[in-house]
């Protein structure tokens, strides 16, 4: 694989090209933007980082399509981000419009991409990019559940004194905050985190990560964007290396977790063709209800999507 296109050359967008390009995996990176000039000089600014930081790989910004043709893979990040006091589902009237016409537009100079979405709200962002992308479902899915397991990690190494290196962990369900963080899956090092947190630590923890991108906001006045990048381009690389990394990511269901004709955070084996398969866990009832919950908030919002018929 050779080309990848970043769609935003904003906050997420930028960062995303510029994760990659220092993971040198891939020939180019083209960032497109509506705003054709700030697409290029975030592609120039990042591309005068080679030197200094080691990297070939080609940045180009641009915001005329033809110069994503032959996109191997393809990371939509355009769209409004949310400010304090918005949820991610306040963004859909403007966000559903814009992933539709990218994905569009992506489709008319690229055969068969996948599609990564980051554009919020995401579960329902990334149905619509399947929609319009004709593409079939393991060449479409969402970046949203290595962010919130990064998150759950960050605040999981902190309590503990430990680095994050060692803190494994799965997450299920919409990215909202209904989001199904797994205590039971969750170790440190091998070690159940359950030996090593009181209960009480713990479901703090897992309160503060189902809100962790609007404790963001509060404190930005915009939303997050060197993780979100990070976990975008870590979702890449697991692609451009075929590397089957097992990660939580935004998938349609059909009858998983009793699930159907949905997009939610499951956890997948990433390689070359995309989503090579998608994991089923053994839910107890409790997990369980906490990710039909989840479903059921998505579902909502999806139905404001459809009857927008973009
Ligand atoms: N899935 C996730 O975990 C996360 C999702 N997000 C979402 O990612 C999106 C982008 O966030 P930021 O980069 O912070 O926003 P931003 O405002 O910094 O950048 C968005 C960019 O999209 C561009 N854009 C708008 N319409 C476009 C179009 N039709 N074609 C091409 N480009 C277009 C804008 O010009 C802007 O440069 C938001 O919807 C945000 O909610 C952000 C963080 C994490
Ligand atoms: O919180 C937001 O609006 C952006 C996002 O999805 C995140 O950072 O998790």
């Amino acid at each position: 694989m050779s080309k990848v296109t970043v769609v935003g050359a904003g906050n997420v967008g930028a960062t995303v090209a510029n994760v990659l390009a220092h993971k040198d995996l891939v020939r180019e990176v083209v960032i497109l933007d509506i705003k054709g000039d700030f697409a290029k000089g975030k592609a120039l600014d990042s591309y005068q980082q080679a030197s200094v930081d080691h990297f070939s790989t080609q940045l180009r910004g641009t915001d005329d399509y033809a110069d994503t043709a032959d996109s191997d893979i393809v990371v939509i990040t355009a769209g409004i981000p949310r400010k304090p006091g918005m949820s991610r589902d306040d963004l859909i009237s403007t966000n559903a419009k814009i992933v539709t016409m990218v994905t569009r537009s992506i489709m008319e100079h690229s055969k068969n991409p996948i599609i990564i979405v980051v554009s919020n709200p995401l579960d329902v962002m990334t149905y619509a990019a399947y929609k319009a992308s004709g593409l079939p479902k393991n060449r479409v899915f969402g970046m949203a559940g290595i962010l919130d397991t990064a998150r759950y990690r960050a605040f999981l190494s902190m309590a503990l004194d430990v680095s994050g290196k060692d803190i494994q962990a799965m997450l299920l369900g919409g990215h909202g905050d209904t989001m199904v963080p797994l205590p039971r899956y969750t170790t440190v090092s091998g070690i159940p985190v359950t030996d090593l947190i009181s209960k009480e630590e713990l479901d703090a923890i897992v309160e503060r990560t189902k809100k962790g991108g609007g404790e963001l906001v509060k404190l930005m006045g915009t939303s997050a964007w060197y993780a979100p990048g990070a976990a975008a381009a870590q979702m890449v690389a697991a692609i451009v290396r075929d590397e089957k990394r097992i990660f939580p990511c935004c998938a349609l269901l059909e009858g998983e977790y009793g699930q159907e004709g949905i997009f939610l955070g499951v956890p997948v084996k990433l390689g070359k063709e995309g989503i090579n398969e998608l994991l089923e866990l053994n839910l107890n009832e409790e997990e369980m209800a906490d990710m039909n919950k989840s479903a059921d908030a998505v579902r909502g919002v999806l139905e404001v999507y459809k009857g927008m018929n973009v």
